[in-house]
């Protein structure tokens, strides 16, 4: 198991020799320890990546695509081992840890195909004599600041682009889980990665802001791509303005999830399971509101609750656990204050509404997978992301009211709705003020869609052909005295 940083292609400690633990969510044993980094080695990074760039960049982009290819291979040649870490050091059932390898290499084999179309244009000049050219080069070097839900998937598809694109990377991977990301790198060395190109350092929680402040106040780094809190988000945004960084923040959701009398129920119940449960309600696309029609409220309420109640809770290491545990103590301890304050304003908990603790889930962070019915915009949950393995119900009359109700956030990811009806299928899908809508369907996440919110979620896009864009930017050239 790597647990060193990755510094201009060396395996090093912190320069101040500082280390922070790593443990297993499911009884907060100790994994490992990875280095507890500093200022100073989040200015090596950058040293390293700004002195790689000139070289990276003149890559021919089917070198570099080849290169994305091997790292991709090697992924899948790792998988069962890869999905295991993810699964022991962020909880997932090893079945999603496996998944998320491979959800993760899909994001590298699209950019390695990608690498090779970051065609420019030639434009047609409103003068004679002249040739106009737009073409499209590397943003320079890349700070990347990813999260614990997906260890894998979220760094892969900010460094697959910025590598396929030309740029060189520093990354700090979340405190919670440093391991999949180091072994990430591991691979894409074995695959060939020249040194500098790729950098990657830890940092404990308390230290995280010393090792981002040095990069966002470097004027070398020339992008921030950063998959987080809002706040977080936020203070980015602020504080890369001094040296006008390009920015991609993919941020908090409070997606909802609507199903109208004229849908197919039994769809929709599957849509949500798939929507809702993976990753045990930790992900930012994951369903926090959910409206169902008063004609379908009671029949989609019986079916949901008897689907969830069946889900085994259990650690990662069990091959029949469907939730795991949850990542800490704090995402824990908001859970149950979201339900008791549920409850207390007049909820019913038709399934869970408690946290787990018994022979199977024996650690402190299992929380029921919970449905409530009758809850009311007057709850946490109504304003707040819960992050965690629960349902709020809500019950609505109308189109318009139910509309009106989803867009009741600052927040703009993802939003569902389930119906047969056509026109209605894109009235409501127009009306939506989100960056992703599912439409009769709970899975949407693929390396060929473009992922990203609007409103308080962020802005740029993962995936997709719009994904390498974001660390691109393009140069005009114009040529005269042709005439
Ligand atoms: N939009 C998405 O794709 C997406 C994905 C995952 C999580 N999220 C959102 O993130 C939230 C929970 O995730 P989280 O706890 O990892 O979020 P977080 O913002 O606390 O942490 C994300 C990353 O930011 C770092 N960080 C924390 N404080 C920082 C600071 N002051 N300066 C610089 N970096 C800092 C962390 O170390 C981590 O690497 C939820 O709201 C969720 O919706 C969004
Ligand atoms: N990994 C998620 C996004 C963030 O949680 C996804 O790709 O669906």
């Amino acid at each position: 198991m790597q647990t060193q940083n990755h510094i201009a292609g060396r395996w090093c400690d912190a320069a101040a020799g500082d280390r922070f633990p790593v443990v297993d969510p499911a009884d907060d044993g100790r994994i490992a320890e990875v280095p507890d980094s500093r200022a100073e080695d989040a200015r090596a990074a950058v040293d390293a990546a700004q002195a790689a760039f000139a070289g990276w960049r003149a890559v021919p982009a089917k070198q570099r695509a080849a290169l994305l290819k091997r790292w991709n291979d090697l992924l899948l040649r790792d998988q069962d081992r890869l999905g295991a870490l993810i699964s022991r050091e962020q909880g997932k059932p090893l079945a999603e840890g496996r998944a998320e390898v491979a959800y993760a290499a899909s994001y590298i084999e699209w950019f390695a195909e990608e690498a090779t179309r970051a065609n420019g244009e030639v434009i047609p000049a409103p003068v004679a004599g002249r040739r106009m050219l737009a073409l499209r080069e590397p943003v320079g070097v890349v700070a990347a600041i990813t999260p614990w839900n997906f260890p894998a998937a979220m760094i892969a598809r900010k460094i697959a682009p910025a590598l396929a694109a030309g740029c060189t990377v520093v990354a700090k991977p979340a405190e919670d889980t440093p391991l999949t990301s180091l072994a990430l790198v591991e691979l894409a060395v074995e695959a060939g990665l020249p040194p500098g190109v790729l950098n990657l350092v830890c940092a404990s929680r308390e230290r995280t802001p010393e090792v981002v402040d040095v990069w966002l106040a470097d004027d070398r780094v020339r992008k921030i791509t950063f998959t987080g809190s809002t706040p977080v988000g936020k203070h980015l945004a602020r504080e890369s303005a001094a040296t006008l960084k390009k920015l991609s923040l993919e941020l908090g959701g409070n997606a909802p999830f609507i199903v109208f009398d004229d849908a197919d129920v039994d769809a929709a119940v599957d849509g949500l399971m798939a929507a809702k449960f993976r990753n045990g309600g930790q992900t930012c696309v994951c369903p926090n509101r959910v409206f169902a029609q008063a004609g379908i409220h009671d029949r989609f309420v019986e079916q949901l609750a008897a689907r969830v109640s069946a889900l085994r809770v259990g650690p990662a290491s069990r091959a029949d656990s469907q939730i795991g545990p949850m990542i800490n103590a704090r995402a824990v301890e908001k859970i149950e204050r979201h339900v008791q304050d549920a409850l207390a304003r007049g909820a019913t908990a038709v399934a869970g509404g408690r946290r787990v603790r018994d022979e199977i889930a024996a650690g402190p962070h299992y929380f029921a997978p919970t449905v409530l019915t009758g809850a009311t915009t007057d709850m946490l949950l109504w304003r707040e992301e819960t992050f965690g393995p629960v349902v709020p119900v809500f019950r609505f009359e109308r189109e318009d009211e139910v509309i009106a109700a989803a867009n009741d956030t600052p927040f703009g990811l993802a939003a569902y709705f389930y119906t047969r009806d056509l026109a209605r299928a894109w009235r409501v899908a127009d009306a939506l003020e989100s960056g992703i809508v599912g439409l009769n369907e709970g899975a949407i996440a693929a390396e060929a869609a473009p992922f990203g919110g609007v409103k308080e979620s962020g802005y740029g896009r993962e995936g997709s052909t719009h994904g390498l864009d974001d660390y691109l930017h393009i140069k005009y050239v114009c040529q005269g005295g042709l005439s």
